[in-house]
C-alpha cells in the first residue's frame, strides 16, 4: 500500500483537509467527556478571574486531538496563539524571540514538546514559572545576562510520549490532560459530522463499521472516510452503503478489528519467531524494518489498548487473545 493509513506525516492536501475538519470550540468536539469538562472548568474560572490560564499538557497517541484542543483554548479564551514545535526551536535564541513576542493571555503552543533541545527547554522554566527569561549577550568576557520580562501567557504543550518529558518540565504545567481513545458512539458522531462537512451521504451501518475500525482515532476515521467516499462516488451511489464499504477497507488492507498488515507482523513475528515474547521492542522492530519509534507511538499504544500485547519487565508478550485472533496460519483471511 503506499497510502499508510497510520501516516503521521500529512501530505499538503491532507492537511488541509484536517484544519477544515476541525472543530473551533469546546462544544463542537465530540468524546473525551472527562477530559473536556475539565478543561471547560479551568477555561472558565481563568476568564472569570481574569488571569492567564496555567500551563496545559496534552499527551496521548497520534491523532487523538491534541493540536485541535490546543487551538480550541486559546479560541475559547479569546487570546492570540503562536504555533511551533520542539525539532522547529533548534537554539535557546529561537525561543527567547518567540516568548518576547507574546502579548498578555496569550496562548504559544509547543507540538512534540518531548523533542525540545535540553538547553532550549531551561529556558522555559523560569518562563513557565515567574514569566521571565535570561538571555545571554555577547561572547566570551563580554558576555553578560540581561533579565527580560514576559507577560503572564499560558503555554500548551503537546506529546505522544508523556514519558520522554524532563521531571522539571512535567511539574511546570499545571493541567496535565491525557486523551484517551474514542468509543464507538464519538466515532460514528465524528464519521457523521465529517461526512457532513464533506457532503456525502453514508448508511448508518457504514458509518458504524468505520468508526468501528478506526483504532479509536478521529484522525483515521476521517481518512477511511475519505477514501470509502472514492469507492461510492466511482460506483455512482447516492449513500455509501456497507457492501462498499467492507469493499474498500479490504482494498486498503484494514481489518475487522481497525489492524493493518504492519500490527498483523508485530503480533505474528511475537508469536511465531519469539515463541510469544517477552521481546524487546527493538528487536521486533528490525525483524520486520519498521521505526521503533513509530512501533511505541503507533501501533503499541492501540494493541495493548485491545489486549493483544503486554509490556512487561523483560519486553513485549503476546496475550492469550491475541493467539485466539492472530495464531491462525492464514492470516490473510483476517482481512
Ligand atoms: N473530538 C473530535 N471531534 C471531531 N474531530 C476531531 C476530534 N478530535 C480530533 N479530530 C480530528 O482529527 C484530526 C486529528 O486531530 P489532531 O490533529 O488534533 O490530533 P493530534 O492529537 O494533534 O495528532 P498528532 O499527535 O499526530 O499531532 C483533525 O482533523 C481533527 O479535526
Ligand atoms: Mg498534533
Amino acid at each position: 500500500m503506499d497510502d499508510n493509513i497510520l501516516d503521521k506525516n500529512l501530505k499538503p492536501d491532507e492537511n488541509q483537509i484536517e484544519e477544515s475538519l476541525r472543530p473551533e470550540y469546546l462544544n463542537q468536539y465530540i468524546g473525551q467527556h472527562t477530559l473536556k469538562d475539565n478543561l471547560n472548568v479551568f477555561i472558565e474560572a481563568a476568564k472569570i478571574r481574569g488571569e492567564a490560564l496555567d500551563h496545559v499538557i496534552f499527551h496521548g497517541p497520534p491523532g487523538l486531538g491534541k493540536t485541535t484542543l490546543s487551538n480550541i483554548i486559546a479560541n475559547e479564551l479569546g487570546v492570540n496563539i503562536r504555533t511551533t514545535s520542539g525539532p522547529a526551536i533548534e537554539r535557546a535564541g529561537d525561543l527567547a524571540a518567540v516568548l518576547s513576542s507574546l502579548n498578555t493571555g496569550d496562548v504559544l503552543f509547543i507540538d512534540e514538546i518531548h523533542r525540545l533541545p535540553r538547553s532550549v527547554e531551561e529556558i522555559l522554566y523560569s518562563a513557565m514559572e515567574d514569566f521571565f527569561i535570561d538571555v545571554i549577550i555577547g561572547k566570551g568576557d563580554e558576555a553578560r545576562s540581561i533579565r527580560i520580562d514576559l507577560p503572564p501567557f499560558t503555554l500548551v504543550g503537546a506529546t505522544t510520549r508523556f514519558g520522554s518529558l524532563s521531571a522539571p518540565l512535567r511539574d511546570r504545567f499545571g493541567v496535565q490532560l491525557r486523551l484517551e481513545y474514542y468509543d464507538l458512539e464519538s466515532l460514528i458522531t465524528i464519521v457523521n459530522r465529517t461526512a457532513d462537512i464533506f457532503e456525502v451521504v453514508i448508511d448508518k451501518e457504514s458509518a458504524v463499521e468505520l468508526a468501528r475500525r478506526s483504532r479509536g482515532t478521529p484522525r483515521i476515521a476521517n481518512r477511511l472516510l475519505r477514501r470509502v467516499r472514492d469507492f461510492s462516488i466511482v460506483k455512482k451511489e447516492e449513500s455509501i452503503s456497507l457492501e462498499t464499504t467492507n469493499h474498500a477497507l479490504k482494498v486498503l488492507e484494514v481489518d475487522a478489528l481497525g489492524l493493518d498488515p504492519v500490527d498483523h507482523k508485530i503480533m505474528r513475528t511475537i508469536i511465531d519467531v519469539y515463541s510469544g515474547g517477552p521481546v524487546g521492542l527493538e528487536t521486533v522492530a528490525v525483524s520486520i524494518g519498521e521505526e521503533v519509534i513509530t512501533l511505541l507511538d503507533v501501533y503499541e499504544p492501540y494493541l495493548i489498548q485491545q489486549g493483544f500485547l503486554e509490556r512487561t519487565q523483560r519486553g513485549r508478550k503476546a496475550t492469550a487473545k491475541s493467539y485466539d485472533y492472530f495464531g491462525h496460519k492464514d492470516n490473510n483471511a483476517l482481512f
